[in-house]
């Protein structure tokens, strides 16, 4: 078999020493856990950081404060956020549908209920968002692995982005498995484990692993050649049942591994449950299509939309009358958000391919800016393929949904059996295989000055702010600049597509000030006529003041003194509990 050895990033000299130290460091926390096998089967991970980026962020934030911040990014949110399509049903319909799925399903409600609360559905209770509603969780629980180190348990090694999607609430699947004890068979007891990525000595992180390895439940220092026993300590994410055999895992190409029954976080997932009724969304997604505050009948341009979470949110608070312009500079992804679109029923939103740092029509463009044109492989380039862009992605939304249902809703009618049996199965099966229509997105030759009433720039970022996150070690203090100067780009093509006396909000999923205070300052420093404008509902809390000096000499502004309490920053370690996210919201004034 093939040994995967994933290098995630070439060598960087400054890294070497720091990462050579934290390996240490993580050798003898190990070693205390090789002895101590309750601290060993248990959830305690500890989120790994470039050290020059632990450095600003300490700066930034406070060490204590920080490291807050860090934990909780560990954990998934409490609750799952759920956006009620009120252009076809309503809260109260969707959430008597989902007490009767989930009462009927064999790990949800009763789960949830075991913790004493009397419902674990509810609407939101801030004003103008009674449309969203939260289905409450629970978690960390002690798991009883019912072993100590002299017999220890049956494991399954899952990869760290498996790990991350089975925390969110879903199943183990085969593509997600690397590694398993010897003699597994179908319907044996299993604790279910993660790989993390580990430091080289060449400053590069790796998950140094052939798939189909053999795992062994006995510490390292009694057989020196059992692979990852010492890093799996504290990585431990449930426990389950398998339903394949050992051999059948790394055989098979896909279905269910392990149904973990058992797990640490129990959060019930909604992959493709009362579709087109609902959306699953993170709460500051959904803030942030309030923040634009967008009106009937407007026309409004979402610059970098796909999956469409945010478009869609904003084309049901205009109730769907005006007109909604979806971009993205990915096809494919374009095609999600017309499915999306379609999926619930809303008419006002048309999407083209187009790349958001040209979104300004040239004077000499051929074509009219709302052509959307037909054309193979018109791709369009960009020149930033040095500069990664992360998405966030709703947890548990398939990137590509199946056929739009065009019926209309039930309203608040009786939930039918035949519904509830199948929506109870896609809370089990989670997401499903990515779909294509086969359809075709238009490019757009991008849009002449001051088109738009309203503009969205819902950048890609670091997504430092997504949880569960179990691993952060790839972003350096270079590229958090660079995703920050890729963003100012954008924002330099949005701010002369909103005509004057229009709004523009610009959003990002990430706690890194390069990517949210410093983007603002460089906004209202360089463009006079942009404002800081009040958001409504204001449930985050206030950005960054000052300034940060690094050690190259790189000076980085944040907000001045007054303008900290016009942005939304929410903090993933706050009462709120949610996804780390920053919005900040300007006027347009008159451009001269
Ligand atoms: C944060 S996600 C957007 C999430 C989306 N607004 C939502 O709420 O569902 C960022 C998106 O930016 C897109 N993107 C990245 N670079 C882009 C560019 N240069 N032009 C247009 N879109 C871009 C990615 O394809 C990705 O879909």
């Amino acid at each position: 078999m093939k040994k995967a050895r994933v290098l995630l990033k070439p060598s960087l000299l400054h890294r070497a020493t720091t990462i050579s130290s934290s390996a240490s460091q993580s050798r003898s926390l190990s070693r205390q856990m090789e002895t101590n096998p309750s601290s060993r089967y248990c959830y305690d991970p500890v989120l790994r950081w470039d050290p020059q980026v632990e450095d600003y962020f300490n700066k930034a934030y406070g060490p204590d404060h920080f490291a807050q911040i860090s934990k909780a990014l560990t954990r998934p949110s409490s609750y799952s956020c759920i956006r009620v399509n009120t252009v076809k049903t309503t809260s109260d319909a969707v959430i008597e549908k989902l007490t009767k799925i989930l009462n009927e399903s064999d790990d949800g409600l009763k789960l949830l209920q075991s913790d004493g609360r009397s419902s674990p559905i509810s609407k939101c209770q801030i004003p103008g968002l009674e449309y969203v509603v939260f289905v409450h969780g629970s978690g960390p629980h002690r798991i009883e692995y019912g072993s100590g180190l002299e017999s220890p348990p049956k494991e399954v090694l899952v990869s760290r982005k498996c790990a991350e999607a089975v925390l969110r609430g879903a199943q183990v699947y085969v593509p997600g498995v690397l590694a398993c004890t010897a003699h597994v068979e179908k319907g044996d007891a299993v604790a279910v484990c993660v790989a993390m990525e580990q430091p080289g000595d060449e400053g590069d992180w790796s998950v140094n692993m052939t798939r189909g390895t053999t795992l062994q439940g006995l510490p390292s220092g009694k057989n020196p050649n059992h692979p990852f026993y010492c890093e799996r300590s504290g990585l431990y994410i449930g426990m389950g049942t398998t339903m394949l055999s050992r051999a059948g895992m790394f055989r098979v190409p896909h279905g269910v591994a392990v149904d973990l029954s058992n797990r640490v976080f129990r959060l019930p997932s909604f992959h493709n449950v009362l579709e087109g009724e609902i959306f699953l969304q993170n709460l500051p997604s959904i803030i942030a299509a309030h923040a634009l505050d967008p009106q009937k009948g407007e026309r409004i341009l979402d610059m970098c939309a796909a999956p469409g979470g945010k478009t869609t949110a904003i084309a049901i608070l205009m109730n769907d009358e005006g007109e909604i312009v979806a971009a993205d500079r990915s096809h494919n992804k374009v095609l999600d958000v017309q499915k999306l679109s379609a999926e619930m029923g809303l008419s006002c939103i048309t999407t083209c391919k187009l790349d958001a740092l040209k979104s300004v029509r040239l004077p000499n463009a051929l074509s009219d800016s709302t052509t959307l044109v037909n054309g193979d492989n018109i791709g369009s380039v960009t020149n930033h393929s040095d500069l990664s862009s992360n998405e966030e992605m709703a947890p548990g939304r398939s990137e590509a949904e199946e056929n739009a249902s065009t019926e209309q809703p039930s309203g608040g009618d009786n939930v039918s059996q035949a519904e509830i049996r199948k929506n109870k199965g896609r809370l089990k099966n989670g997401r499903g295989r990515t779909q294509s229509q086969g359809g075709r997105a238009g490019k757009s030759q991008g849009f002449p000055p001051n088109s738009f009433d309203r503009v969205l720039l819902d950048a890609p970022c670091s997504a430092l702010g997504l949880r569960p996150r179990l691993f952060a070690g790839l972003e350096t203090v270079i590229s958090l600049r660079n995703h920050g100067r890729y963003q100012r780009k954008m924002l330099d093509q949005a701010v002369q597509l909103v005509r004057v006396g229009g709004i523009l909000v610009y959003s990002t999923c990430t706690i890194n000030p390069s990517e949210n205070e410093a983007v603002v300052r460089y906004a209202l420093d360089k463009y006079k006529f942009l404002s800081l404008a009040p958001q409504h509902p204001r449930i985050g809390g206030p950005g960054l003041v000052g300034r940060c000096e690094f050690p190259d000499g790189y000076v980085e502004e944040w907000l001045k003194p007054g303008e900290e309490e016009m942005v939304q920053k929410f903090d993933p370690s706050s009462e709120l509990d949610t996804i780390g996210f920053f919005i900040a919201k300007f006027s347009v004034g008159p451009k001269d």
